[in-house]
């Protein structure tokens, strides 16, 4: 992974911080600054709850201390599995941080896309069974997250999808292609050019999300069904996945710089920027009301 100087200040003062899940065996739970981590030594199962208030949305410190967990658990011998889910039983994540995205610096902005890049790769490519328990709304980059995750399991009452084209934004070709490859080409190509966001059970309809289950029964129904994907062998598991996604994966690795240039020269523009400045006075008015 390669890490931007903004991005190695925060993982000398994460390393810093208390958790330290390797070679953990029993169940114990860890904070770091947003992120709650729940470890089951015995079962080899870590439950991750996204907890940056308000709404989970991800600038690049939380995509850094992501990324850092990440790496931990995949070193961890004694971990199989990841549960990701939010802290917030009304939103899963409300995407990236479009403040992030307002007046930025190009460094920075730069920074912000490799970190989310490292992110994606990190999570869709993990040796780890994972399983996204989806307790809230999760849209845009939310439903990026749980996409890139191998099952998913939503609460009813809520929406998710790909919304980035009724931004005025077009989704790279890896947040498309990690769509095709959980509800197919037709479904995809409907869902990311109208940008829906889609109710639970349209997004069950459609294969987007796999199981639907209360709100309050989500973190058991995510273990038990967890328990099916572990009883497979993990190399075998793990091999198949990587086989499977691999070529997706491929793709953005040889095309990191060119996707980090094209994402900072769109969001620079004066236009974007303008659609940009009104999308946010929509928000914190509608906040406010
Ligand atoms: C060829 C291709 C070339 C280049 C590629 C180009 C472009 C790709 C670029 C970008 C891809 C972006 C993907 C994204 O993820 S963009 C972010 C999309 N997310 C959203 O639009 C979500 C917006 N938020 C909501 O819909 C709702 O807030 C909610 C459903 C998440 C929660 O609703 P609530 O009613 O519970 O809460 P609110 O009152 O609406 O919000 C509370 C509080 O939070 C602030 N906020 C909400 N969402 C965000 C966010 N994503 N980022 C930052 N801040 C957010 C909101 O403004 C309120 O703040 P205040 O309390 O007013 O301060």
């Amino acid at each position: 992974m390669i890490w931007g100087r903004r991005a190695l200040q925060h993982v000398k003062r994460f390393k810093r911080l208390p958790f330290q899940p390797e070679g953990l065996h029993r169940c114990m739970s860890a904070a770091t600054q947003n992120l709650v981590v729940e470890m089951d030594g015995k079962s080899g199962v870590a439950v991750v709850k996204l907890n940056k208030p308000p709404v989970n949305s991800f600038n690049l410190e939380f995509l850094t201390e992501i990324n850092i967990l990440m790496e931990k658990l995949e070193n961890d011998k004694s971990c199989r599995g990841l549960i990701l889910t939010s802290n917030n039983n009304k939103i899963f994540s409300g995407g990236l941080d479009i403040m992030e995205m307002y007046n930025p610096q190009p460094d920075r902005l730069a920074e912000f896309w490799r970190t989310l890049q490292g992110m994606w790769l990190s999570l869709y490519g993990s040796r780890l069974a994972t399983i996204a328990a989806i307790n809230g709304h999760s849209p845009a980059g939310g439903c990026l997250t749980a996409l890139s995750c191998d099952y998913r399991i939503m609460a009813p009452g809520f929406t998710i999808g790909l919304n980035e084209t009724q931004l005025g934004i077009i989704p790279p070709f890896w947040f498309v292609e990690s769509m095709i490859n959980v509800t197919g080409q037709r479904q995809a190509e409907v869902c990311c050019q109208k940008g829906l966001m889609m109710t639970t059970e349209q997004a069950h309809s459609i294969g987007l999300v796999d199981d639907v289950v209360p709100g309050e029964a989500i973190l058991e129904r995510a273990h038990n069904e967890m328990k099916n994907w572990l009883k497979v062998p993990d190399f075998a598991r793990q091999l198949t996945k990587r086989q499977i996604r691999k070529p997706t994966m491929d793709r953005l690795i040889a095309k990191r710089d060119e996707d980090i240039q094209n994402f900072v020269q769109f969001i620079t523009k004066d236009s974007v920027q303008k659609a940009m400045g009104v999308y946010i006075d929509q928000l914190k008015n509608k906040a406010k009301k």
